[in-house]
């Protein structure tokens, strides 16, 4: 069975592939201190308490934390003997290009939902992960990531008004009512709300005016639903693309690794 582990900025998730389908997901804060033990720990009682017996083989990461990836090697080292696929490391080839500037590095996250989505749509796609930050990946015709756009997170604009100013509160983001607010936190939530179905309309529409042509727009990503319920602005919503890519890079890899 393969442990796929998509680590972000706030969560690290977890889930198991038993070659048909994933078998549950699990979620952590993330934090680069939690060890390999601590892991183990968690992990084990949460698949026992779900009645799975696991047995795992096969790990492939994924983190935009680089530091969280020093512990999951060490767990996957020791309690399952096998040495991890670590997406963006040169030994974990990848099957779609990369088209970027030369010398620069593209977030893990982005390459794996790029794959994910060409997988289930085809080309042509605009990927839009509401995470930490909000990410719009750009995957071409061919598969091949060849950029993007990267956001401040919905929850980092709410956090960043709260911070930087006195008189304003901490504000969990949801749909406000109205676009007019008879109170801070509704101000604050419309502000950040139908500023960012601006901001997704808006980028999209310049996507596709530079790139001359039609483009789907799939969403994911923490914050996803909330965004997905309100507006036309995606084709499809995507649970769980990482999971998905990251156990399509883990297969690549195995069938490029047998036919050498
Ligand atoms: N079901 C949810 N309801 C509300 N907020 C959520 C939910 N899931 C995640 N979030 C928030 O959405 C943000 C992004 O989550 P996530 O996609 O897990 O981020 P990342 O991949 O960057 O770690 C975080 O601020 C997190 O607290
Ligand atoms: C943009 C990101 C911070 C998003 O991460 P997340 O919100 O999923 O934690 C991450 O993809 C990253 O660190 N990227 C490196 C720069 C780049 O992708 O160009
Ligand atoms: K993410």
């Amino acid at each position: 069975m393969l442990l796929a582990v998509d680590c972000g900025n706030t969560n690290t998730v977890f889930s198991l592939w038993d070659g048909k389908s994933f078998m549950g997901m699990w979620r952590t804060a993330t934090d680069w201190k939690r060890t390999a033990d601590q892991y183990f720990v968690w992990l084990d009682t949460l698949m026992k308490l779900q009645g799975i017996d696991a047995k795992i083989t096969d790990m492939i990461i994924s983190s935009t934390v680089p530091r969280v990836v020093f512990n999951l090697r060490v767990l996957s080292d020791r309690y399952f003997d096998t040495r991890p696929l670590v997406v963006g490391k040169s030994d974990c080839l990848l099957p779609v290009d990369v088209r970027v500037d030369t010398g620069t590095t593209v977030g893990p996250d982005r390459l794996v939902n790029t794959v994910a989505g060409y997988d289930k749509h085809g080309g042509d796609l605009i990927i839009v992960d509401f995470g930490t930050a909000t990410t719009f990946d750009v995957v071409d015709l061919d598969g091949a990531y060849v950029g993007g756009v990267i956001a401040p997170g919905v929850n980092l604009s709410l956090e960043a008004l709260h911070q930087a100013a006195a008189a304003l509160p901490h504000v969990d983001i949801s749909k406000p009512q109205a676009v007019v607010g008879t109170n801070t936190i509704a101000c604050m939530q419309s502000g950040v709300f139908w500023g960012y179905v601006g901001l997704v309309r808006e980028i999209c529409d310049r996507i596709r005016a530079e790139r001359g042509t039609e483009m789907k727009v799939i969403s994911t990503g923490g914050l996803a639903p909330l965004f997905q319920q309100s507006a036309d602005l995606f084709d499809a919503f995507e649970e769980d693309l990482t999971m998905h890519g990251l156990q399509i890079i883990h297969s690549y890899n195995k069938d490029v690794g047998t036919s050498e």
